[in-house]
């Protein structure tokens, strides 16, 4: 195969490929400069177009400026494509050869974003201009024009080292000896992890780059299996976007990422800015929705109901029971004259105005101008004059203004959640038929909060909250939101990620043998009805890239029971001696696991500890005891950073990865939840490199029998 790992000292190509590079950061840096030194439009008349336009310019200037950052230790470009001369630039005599119009060849080289000289031709092109999709699409079966291939091997301080060529197609004749992208591919997924993830700008595959260029619309749904690279798509997904489709974002409201948690968001954290993106809201479902603090986790069987969508109807009647005509008649005095509305017509108004779907908060506006409109014309009848200010003086009239607050009673999101669960009574009236007496009974507040701020709100709860709002006053909306692990969302929380998205489109990432929480469901349509998507496009990924095919195989024999619709994943690549399993003596569970620790320090990277929620603290203060350097996920934001050795709790292991992972005692991850053999899998399928499994307590029957 056409590898070359020669001497870079000596190497002509490597060192003509060297100088291009130092070219293009030459030339980087000076387009870094012209935008630092571009002036505003100035004007002194503080006039507030001249100052909007310019704070616009300002901001813009600076994200270019923060995207054109050349970072030390970020290769500039990482491939090149080689087209048939004047494929790609026009010929030109009086232009000499250079590094990118060679007299063979003309050359794309691609990079994580656009970088030209100063007379504007471009040297490296942003990974998702189009000619680069051939870079991560084309293959000898279509090699799109492509004549060649180039990946490039950078040391850990970004200097170029090696290069990787595969002929896709030779001009004239055959097509040539094929290379292979495998050893770059394997090289980059085996690189030691320590801190946060990274980009896979360089190495996206093909069924992953055609979910990352899908169009905005319509919404997009991948399935995948762990590992597949789910959460990568997503990210560069937001990217190409965000390239293609910047300034409609921005105007619909920008672009968020959703993740379950904010271990998993500070784990992702870089993987935009090193995109040059660095305008994308990180969030988790609560922080998206917050309007009150979390003080409480909920009861499952509480939080079961409160996540089903038949809430949404309970809310919509506790809330819409508030208007209420009244029961005397309303009298409007004017200068010496009584103006009359009897309750039927009040009643009538009412009606008219529930029935338009207009949202809560809407609501006594327009009934004060319905009013003030009646009387109008009782004095018009009368042979009155009115005029516009007439109308303008009664929508202002006091009679009138009490009336409406007592017929539409102002509306509090947090105060009405309250009302309708601390009330049996109002709850009842709002339940019927909706939710069972028992159902109805789980779901009220605990202890007797006197007022929103004593409440101890729950997760779940804040779901409701934002329902409510939303009757009230539509939420302001994003032009693309992407979430991730989505197999966890209650229905409710898929409601509100939904109704922030009315305009725009989503990505929805995860994967249904994954789903832990109390709502999980067997298949994407009923989710995806409920973030009000049912059309979204559902693709399946389903090579592995994180976890050696031995594990993979292994986790994969929980499928069966866990999701039997799903077929079985498949891994990339094999690691000799990935999979181990000991069983330790009963009164030494902990020393075996700080063996186990141990020696998987001795290997390179980052080494998780995966144990059932509650054994986690207890088996990190061993580990401490022991003199093992090591964290607990689930308290500091940097846990991750800090030490090399990680505890984490089996309900934050979702989405994250090690290079070796300890999964201790299987049985009690499976016992600790009803989906336990779900989380289970989760903790099962982390690994980079290696899995150790330590248990006392005999595995889980799937289990059984295994070694690697
Ligand atoms: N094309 C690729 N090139 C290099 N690395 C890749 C590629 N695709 C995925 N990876 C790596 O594989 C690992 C798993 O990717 P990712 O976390 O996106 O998978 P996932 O499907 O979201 O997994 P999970 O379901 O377990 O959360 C990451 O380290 C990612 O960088």
């Amino acid at each position: 195969m056409p590898e070359r790992a020669p001497d870079p000292a000596v190497d002509p190509e490597i060192r003509s490929e060297r100088a291009f590079l130092a070219d293009a950061r030459a030339a980087l840096g000076r387009m870094h400069e012209d935008v630092v030194t571009t002036e505003t439009v100035q004007d002194s008349s503080e006039d507030a177009d001249y100052t909007f336009t310019n704070r616009l310019l300002a901001s813009d200037r600076q994200r270019r400026a923060e995207a054109l950052v050349d970072l030390p230790d970020v290769p500039l470009f990482f491939g090149r494509l080689d087209y048939p001369p004047g494929a790609v630039y026009e010929a030109d005599p009086a232009d000499p050869p250079s590094a990118t119009r060679a007299p063979e060849a003309d050359r794309v080289y691609i990079g994580r974003r656009h970088v030209h000289d100063a007379d504007a031709t471009p040297l490296i092109v942003d990974w998702r201009a189009r000619i680069s999709a051939a870079f991560y699409r084309a293959g000898r079966d279509d090699p799109q024009g492509v004549l060649l291939r180039r990946r490039y091997g950078f040391s850990d301080t970004a200097e170029l080292t090696a290069y990787e060529d595969e002929p896709l197609s030779a001009p004239g004749g055959p097509a040539a000896e094929s290379g292979s992208a495998d050893t770059l591919l394997a090289a980059e997924i085996e690189r030691p992890r320590t801190g946060p993830m990274r980009d896979i700008v360089a190495t996206i595959q093909p069924e992953q780059d055609h979910l990352v260029r899908a169009p905005l619309r319509p919404t997009l749904c991948v399935q995948g299996a762990p590992g597949t690279g789910k959460t990568a798509v997503g990210l560069h997904r937001i990217a190409y976007l965000l390239y293609t489709e910047r300034d409609r974002l921005r105007q619909d409201g920008g672009v968020a990422i959703v993740g379950p948690n904010r271990s998993f968001l500070s784990y992702i954290r870089n993987v935009l800015p090193a995109l040059g993106e660095v305008g994308v809201r990180q969030a988790t479902v609560e922080e998206l929705i917050d309007r009150v603090p979390v003080r409480r986790d909920e009861e499952p069987h509480a939080a079961r109901v409160k996540g089903d969508a038949r809430m949404a109807e309970v809310i919509r009647r506790a809330l819409w029971a508030q208007p209420r005509p009244l029961e005397e008649t309303l009298v409007v005095e004017r200068g010496s004259r009584k103006w009359r509305l009897h309750p039927e017509e009040l009643a009538e108004v009412l009606t008219e105005l529930r029935g338009r779907g207009i949202g809560y908060g809407a609501g006594p506006n327009l009934l004060v101008q319905r009013i003030a409109h009646l009387v109008m014309r009782q004095i018009e009848n009368a042979g009155e004059p009115c005029d516009s200010g007439t109308l303008t003086e009664l929508r202002r009239n006091r009679a009138i203004s009490a009336a409406v607050r007592r017929m539409w009673p102002k509306a509090d999101p947090v105060r009405l959640l309250l009302a309708l669960l601390t009330d049996r009574d109002r709850l009842a009236r709002a339940a019927d038929g909706v939710l069972t007496a028992e159902e109805q009974e789980a779901v009220l507040l605990p202890g007797r909060p006197r007022g929103p701020k004593s409440a101890k709100w729950s997760t779940a709860d804040l779901a409701l909250i934002d329902e409510a709002a939303a009757l009230i006053e539509r939420p302001a909306t994003m032009g693309h939101i992407v979430v991730d692990e989505a197999q966890d969302l209650s229905p409710m929380q898929c409601r509100a990620i939904g109704r922030r998205c009315t305009r725009g489109s989503l990505t929805v990432l995860g994967d249904i043998a994954q789903g832990t929480g109390p709502w999980a469901v067997g298949d994407w349509s009923s989710l995806l009805e409920h973030l009000g998507q049912p059309d979204a496009h559902v693709a399946v990924l389903e090579r592995g890239f994180r976890v050696p095919a031995q594990i993979i195989d292994y986790a994969a024999r929980l499928l069966p029971q866990i999701a039997p619709g799903l077929g079985a994943p498949t891994g990339v690549r094999r690691a000799p001696g990935a999979l181990r399993v000991t069983e330790a003596a009963r009164d030494d569970r902990l020393g075996a696991l700080a063996l186990a620790c141990r020696e998987a320090l001795k290997g390179d990277g980052s080494v998780g500890l995966v144990a059932a929620d509650a054994d986690a603290a207890a088996i990190h203060e061993r580990l401490l005891a022991e003199g093992l350097e090591a964290g607990l996920l689930g308290g500091a934001e940097d846990a991750l950073e800090a030490t090399r050795l990680v505890c984490v709790p089996a309900a934050l292991a979702k989405g994250l990865e090690f290079d070796s992972v300890i999964v201790a005692e299987p049985a009690r991850i499976a016992a600790a939840e009803p989906r336990g053999l779900h989380r289970l899998y989760v903790a099962l399928t982390r690994a980079v490199s290696g899995l150790h499994i330590v248990h006392t307590d005999p595995l889980p029957q799937a289990l059984r029998d295994a070694r690697g």
